[in-house]
């Protein structure tokens, strides 16, 4: 069986990070791994507190995956601070994994900061080169190049500006325009716009997790990077489409649709 591993922060309402990349992984098919980077105590509405796991813990995790299991493909998502930026760079380093899917997840839907503002230096210095693709959202992606988003040629100037970096592949997020949620994405040559339809619903909680984590699932079970990718956006389009109802504020998305429905699990 293909294996992926996540380094992300968790999330205690099941929405996003750890707990939305390992159903991603399982619902594509791969066995799932974690190295857990933060704890954040949050729901659907808010991140009420986050602690930092202990860094010799990450790497401690880090390690004890490596060292036994194969991994064939990790995505990275919440890094926190830059000291845990430096340990998953300098362990990549060690272990070279063939694909590294790279969400810069900054800051939560209701505005708490998951990257410390020092961290980003860290982050475009040293975890950018090192991705096979990295998938910003618009606001992400501004902050990474200090470019302003805001026509079609914008954010083709911002994936070069993000290849300059290092990264040799991009995909810019569409989820935060007004209009259609289409996503650009720029393989280090060729742009291809991803074209995708806005549903109107407030439980997107943890889209931008789930669509990196599907992408890397792809790529562990051998899969193209541009087939992953629209792979994973039909998937994520699934999801949110038929996305719970749960809690009060932004709902999480619904991994397992088809199962669900099948076993007549899903009631409003
Ligand atoms: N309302 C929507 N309808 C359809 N597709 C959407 C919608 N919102 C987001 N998407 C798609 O979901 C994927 C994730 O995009 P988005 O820009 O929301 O990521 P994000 O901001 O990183 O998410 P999060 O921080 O909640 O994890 C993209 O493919 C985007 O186009
Ligand atoms: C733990 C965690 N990672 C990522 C996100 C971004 O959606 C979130 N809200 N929480």
């Amino acid at each position: 069986m293909k294996t992926a591993l996540t380094i992300a922060g968790s999330d205690s309402g099941g929405g996003a990070g750890i707990q939305a990349d390992l159903k991603a992984f399982a619902a594509q098919g791969v066995f799932g791994m974690s190295v857990i980077t933060a704890i954040t105590a949050q729901n659907t509405k808010e991140v009420r507190s986050v602690q930092n796991i202990d860094l010799s813990i990450i790497q401690d995790q880090i390690e004890a995956v490596f060292d036994d299991i194969r991994v064939d493909a990790v995505k990275i998502g919440m890094l926190s601070s830059s000291e845990t930026v430096d340990i998953v760079a300098n362990s990549f380093k060690k272990y070279d994994p063939s694909f590294i899917v790279l969400d810069p997840v900054m800051v939560s839907k209701g505005g708490h900061h998951l990257l410390q503002e020092e961290a980003i230096t860290a982050l475009k210095e040293q975890m950018i080169p090192l991705a096979t693709v990295i998938t910003p959202n618009i606001p992400e992606a501004e902050v990474l190049t200090g470019i302003r988003i805001q026509s079609d040629q914008d954010q083709i100037d911002v994936c070069r500006a993000i290849q300059a970096l290092g990264a040799k592949s991009v995909l810019l997020k569409g989820g935060h325009h007004s209009g259609d949620p289409n996503d650009l994405f720029f393989d280090g040559t060729d742009f291809h716009w991803i074209y995708g339809e806005r549903i109107h619903t407030k439980n997107t909680h943890g889209t931008g997790c789930t669509l990196s984590s599907a992408i890397a699932a792809n790529l562990a079970k051998g899969v193209s990077l541009k087939d992953s990718i629209e792979i994973s956006k039909s998937y994520i389009t699934t999801a949110i489409k038929h996305s719970l109802n749960l809690g009060h504020g932004h709902g999480p998305t619904n991994h397992f649709y088809e199962l669900y429905e099948k076993a007549n699990l899903v009631k409003a």
